[in-house]
Parts: structure tokens; C-alpha cells; sequence
């Protein structure tokens, strides 16, 4: 089968250059462009450069939509609003939309939904295989402890972290809630300050770090009388976030337009 063509958008980002490290070691995918926003000081450099390696002759533009015409798949590690602009283009050009964006709002994802009728968009708000695999195991504890166990999602990340709670937390949160059966909506705290009152029963709860280089911690506590459980993981490289994406990316090739998940792509749905 030929190389699938890939375009990376936020080019010049944290996750843009792990994400042109990790497709130049990967087999079955090339490199087709790096797209930055207008006016980035990127623009006209080489992306390759960019990203810690040799120079491959792939210059950083702003042109998206000659890029999308040009390529299979595009990986999305920007901003939910420069995600909702690619998901339009990626639907255009009918190609792969693999969106790792995290901070998406109820009107981001209700925007970047009816893109799905035509591109294959895989989104998650983690593309690692061991926090996928956690989500899994969040939700078998959830459904198996009733509400005498009281669950705590806490996550930190490095200062430079723009959403809060992670984009993580929220799938952990999610799974917490499907494995007990409740609405995640309803009964999240997302934040505590000041006199609070008694936590409420049943609730889950979201804790926020931010500081330093942590790349991205991530535990669920089930708070029980007596005894508590905790599930943990602690990413070491961002290269499992990029590698997670690029899978995503060769997954979705042959699928039909439709929107998937890590789920999805690692065989993990129930
Ligand atoms: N799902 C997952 O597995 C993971 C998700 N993430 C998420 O990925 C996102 C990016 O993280 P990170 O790489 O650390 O952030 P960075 O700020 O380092 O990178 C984002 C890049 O996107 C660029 N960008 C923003 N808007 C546009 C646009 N309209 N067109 C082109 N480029 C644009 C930014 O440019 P500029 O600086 O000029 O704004 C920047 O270079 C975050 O939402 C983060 O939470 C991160 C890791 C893993
Ligand atoms: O911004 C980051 O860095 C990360 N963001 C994602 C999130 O919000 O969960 C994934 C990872 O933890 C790193």
C-alpha cells in the first residue's frame, strides 16, 4: 500500500514537532506539509529544522487548504477554533481528521460533528494507548464500587497549559460515569474554593496542577470508608501522544466518514 500523506497543523507547537518526529520514524506515512497560522514567525522555515531534526525540505506555510488538497490525513494539535476551521477544510477535501485539541466546547464539538458526514475525524482528548487503556479499567472500578466510594479525578500538567481540567480528566471523568451509570454533566465539580459545603454523594470531582514540565499526570481516587483505590497514569514523552495520532490516522484510512475515538481505533469499547 502507498505511504499515507500527512499534514501536520500547529506545525511549530509542542505536540507539531513530536508529531513530525514521530511520522519521520513511523512506517507507512510521509510527511506532505506543516501549517501554521498566518503571521506565525514559523511561516518559510523548514519544519524539519523546527522540530529538532535535519532539514527535509518541507517549509512551514499558512496555506491549509492547498495542504489539505494535497494530503490523506491531517494530525490537529492546535485550538478548538482553529479545529473547527480544519474540520470544514478536512470535510472539503474529504481526507482523515485526527483532532487532539483539547478545551472543545459542547458548540466546538457540535461544529466539528457534521464534518464526520464526509472526512474520517478521530478525536480524543488523549491518543495514548496507557490512558485509553486506564479509561477502560476507570470504568470497570466505577461500575463494580457504589456511591460509598467517592470518586476524585486529579491531573497536572506543565505552566504553559492553556484548558482546565485536562482534556484527559474529562474521558477519565466520562468513564467514571458510564461505568456508574450517571449523567457526568449533573454531578462534576470542576472546581472548589472557599466554604464549600459537605461533598455531595455520588459526585465526581475534578482537581487541577499546572506547573514546571509535566508532560501530563493523571490519577482517579475512589475514596471508600476505610480503603482507597487509586489508578494512575504518567506520561514520559509526548512521542505517546504523536505515535497515538499517526495509528489513528493509518486506522482511519479505509473506514468509512463517521466519528470515531481511541476506543475506536484500539479495540477498547466494551
Ligand atoms: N489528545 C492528546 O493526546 C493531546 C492533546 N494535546 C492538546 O493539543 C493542543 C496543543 O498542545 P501543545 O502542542 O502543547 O500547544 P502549543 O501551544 O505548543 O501548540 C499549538 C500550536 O498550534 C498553533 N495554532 C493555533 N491556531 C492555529 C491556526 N489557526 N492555524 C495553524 N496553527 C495554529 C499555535 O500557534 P500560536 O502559538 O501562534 O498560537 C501553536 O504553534 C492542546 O489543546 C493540548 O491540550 C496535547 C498533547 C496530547
Ligand atoms: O496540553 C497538554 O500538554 C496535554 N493535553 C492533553 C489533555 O488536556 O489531557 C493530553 C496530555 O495530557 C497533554
Amino acid at each position: 500500500m502507498t505511504e499515507m500523506r500527512l499534514t501536520v497543523v500547529g506545525a511549530a507547537g509542542r505536540m507539531g514537532g513530536a508529531l513530525i518526529r514521530a511520522i519521520s520514524q513511523m512506517e507507512g506515512v510521509r510527511l506532505s506539509a506543516a501549517v501554521e497560522r498566518a503571521g506565525s514567525p514559523a511561516i518559510g522555515q523548514d519544519c524539519g529544522v523546527l522540530a529538532g531534526l535535519q532539514a527535509n525540505g518541507i517549509v512551514v506555510t499558512d496555506d491549509a487548504l492547498a495542504a489539505f488538497a494535497a494530503t490523506d490525513g491531517v494530525l490537529d494539535f492546535t485550538a478548538p477554533a482553529a479545529s473547527r476551521h480544519f474540520a470544514e477544510l478536512a470535510a472539503q477535501a474529504r481526507i482523515v481528521h485526527v483532532i487532539g485539541t483539547t478545551g472543545l466546547g459542547e458548540d466546538d464539538l457540535a461544529a466539528i460533528r457534521p464534518a464526520a458526514r464526509h472526512a474520517r475525524v478521530v478525536q480524543s482528548g488523549n491518543m495514548s494507548l496507557g490512558v485509553n487503556l486506564l479509561a477502560a479499567l476507570v470504568r470497570r472500578a466505577a461500575a463494580a464500587l457504589d456511591e460509598d466510594f467517592d470518586i476524585e479525578v486529579l491531573e497536572m500538567h506543565h505552566r504553559h497549559k492553556v484548558d482546565a481540567p485536562s482534556g484527559t480528566a474529562y474521558l477519565l471523568g466520562e468513564a467514571a460515569a458510564t461505568g456508574r451509570d450517571i449523567d457526568l454533566g449533573e454531578r462534576s465539580v470542576r472546581s472548589r474554593d472557599g466554604f464549600t459545603g459537605e461533598r455531595k454523594r455520588g459526585d465526581i470531582g475534578f482537581a487541577t496542577l499546572r506547573g514546571g514540565t509535566v508532560i501530563g499526570d493523571h490519577s482517579v481516587i475512589f475514596a471508600g470508608p476505610l480503603e482507597t483505590i487509586t489508578l494512575s497514569h504518567h506520561a514520559q514523552d509526548r512521542q505517546i501522544f504523536a505515535r497515538g495520532a499517526v495509528k489513528a490516522a493509518l486506522w482511519a484510512r479505509d473506514r468509512k466518514p463517521g466519528f470515531y475515538t481511541m476506543e475506536d481505533v484500539l479495540g477498547l469499547r466494551d
